[in-house]
């Protein structure tokens, strides 16, 4: 029998937040237990346990808390240990930011959340390209083949150059994320590339701000267009957009092509991307603190799912598309109800 995996879809709307609910629970639990424990070592263990025992962000939060070092005005609340405070809200984002966009796997704790296995874009995305190229999958698949173990370090998995290029368009061409946005913190001038026109006919040489501003009195409302933006404007960055723009990647930026990594044009360098001049994982102090794992786990899993089977699409081309929750896109059926996940074929290439 032909296995066929079926990666299930994001959950929309309520389902976000009824997850996030259960992910503060879960959060409020692990630090609850967590201060049980610490609060049962004494403080010179609770030190020698931080320098070499549990590394992880929390315990590591949690440790410095309690430290005898710490002055009791610099030491967290107990409100904002185990309330709806800053680090506590920190917890769902840490899951939320990490399941969503990389992994399609369940695992434990993800299960206990959502009770049905979750896929993850950026892997679904990686499924889906590779379906749909099989010269590409078959020369990564030679490539992971020629690893002499079935459990490479991360170093053996950063050396593989095929693997690399595959990694970089996948997130090139899908960026699981499609857009973030920034606020204007004071009024500035954004100068263009090339100049715009507007719908007024002018020609902009900046980013233009229209604004709907009341003059009283009489009372009377009125749209300006400005050459600059103001303060509190949302700018929207579009991640997908930069991506795969023509005047940065060349007339083929729509293609998946791996090799263009072999000679990347110029102009992307002039993208000030945290990695692989992309967008995807975004840039400056709030890029994505996770993308060095996001990045270390989507190798794992391809390394094991491309020595293990063949992926071929479930579907004709024709009906493959992308759905777009919120700022996550991932593969899917066009016309497919909401929640109908993206079948693929997984052939076994040797019993597993
Ligand atoms: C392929 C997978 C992933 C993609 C495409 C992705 C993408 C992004 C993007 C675009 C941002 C916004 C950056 C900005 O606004 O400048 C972001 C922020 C963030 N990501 Fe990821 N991410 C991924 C995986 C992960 C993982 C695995 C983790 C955690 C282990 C993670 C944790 C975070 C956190 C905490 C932030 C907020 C950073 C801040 O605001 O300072 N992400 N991510």
């Amino acid at each position: 029998m032909v296995p066929i995996l079926r990666l299930l879809p994001l959950p929309g709307g309520s389902a976000i937040s009824a997850a996030r609910g259960r992910m503060e629970d879960v959060g409020r639990r692990i630090v609850e237990q967590s201060k049980a424990a610490l609060a049962r070592q004494d403080a010179h263990k609770v030190q020698t346990e931080t320098a070499r025992g549990s590394r992880d962000l929390l315990s590591l939060l949690l440790k410095a808390n309690m430290s005898a070092d710490l002055p009791e005005n610099q030491k967290l609340s107990e409100d904002e240990v185990l309330g709806r405070a800053y680090h506590i809200s920190e917890i769902p984002a840490f899951f939320f930011a990490g399941h969503e966009t990389t992994r399609f796997v369940a695992v434990p704790f993800y299960a206990a959340l959502a009770d049905v296995p979750r896929d993850s874009a950026a892997t679904a995305w990686a499924m889906h390209a590779l379906s749909l190229y099989p010269s590409v999958q078959q020369t990564l698949r030679e490539e992971l083949l020629s690893v002499g173990t079935d459990n490479p370090t991360m170093d053996e998995l950063n050396a593989l150059p095929y693997l690399e290029k595959v990694l970089r368009e996948v997130m090139r061409r899908h960026s699981p994320a499609v857009f973030m946005d920034r606020v204007a913190l004071v009024d500035d001038v954004l100068p263009l590339a090339k100049p715009i026109v507007g719908q007024d006919g002018k020609e902009y040489h900046s980013l233009p701000c229209a604004s709907t501003v009341a003059l009283s009195p009489p009372v009377t409302l009125l749209n300006f267009v400005w050459n600059r933006i103001q303060k509190g404007q949302v700018i929207r960055l579009p991640i997908v957009e930069v991506n795969t723009s023509e005047d940065v990647w060349g007339p083929d930026a729509l293609e998946f092509r791996p090799d263009r990594w072999d000679d990347i044009p110029a102009t992307a360098s002039s993208v000030p991307g945290v990695w692989a001049n992309q967008f995807t994982f975004l840039a400056g102090p709030h890029h994505c603190i996770g993308f060095r794992f996001a990045l270390a786990e989507l190798k794992v899993i391809l390394f094991t799912l491309l020595r293990t089977f063949e992926i071929t699409p479930a579907l004709p081309k024709e009906r493959m598309g992308s759905i777009r929750s919120g700022q996550i896109q991932e593969p899917s059926v066009i016309g497919a109800k909401d929640g109908a996940g993206y079948p693929l074929v997984l052939t076994p290439l040797r019993s597993v």
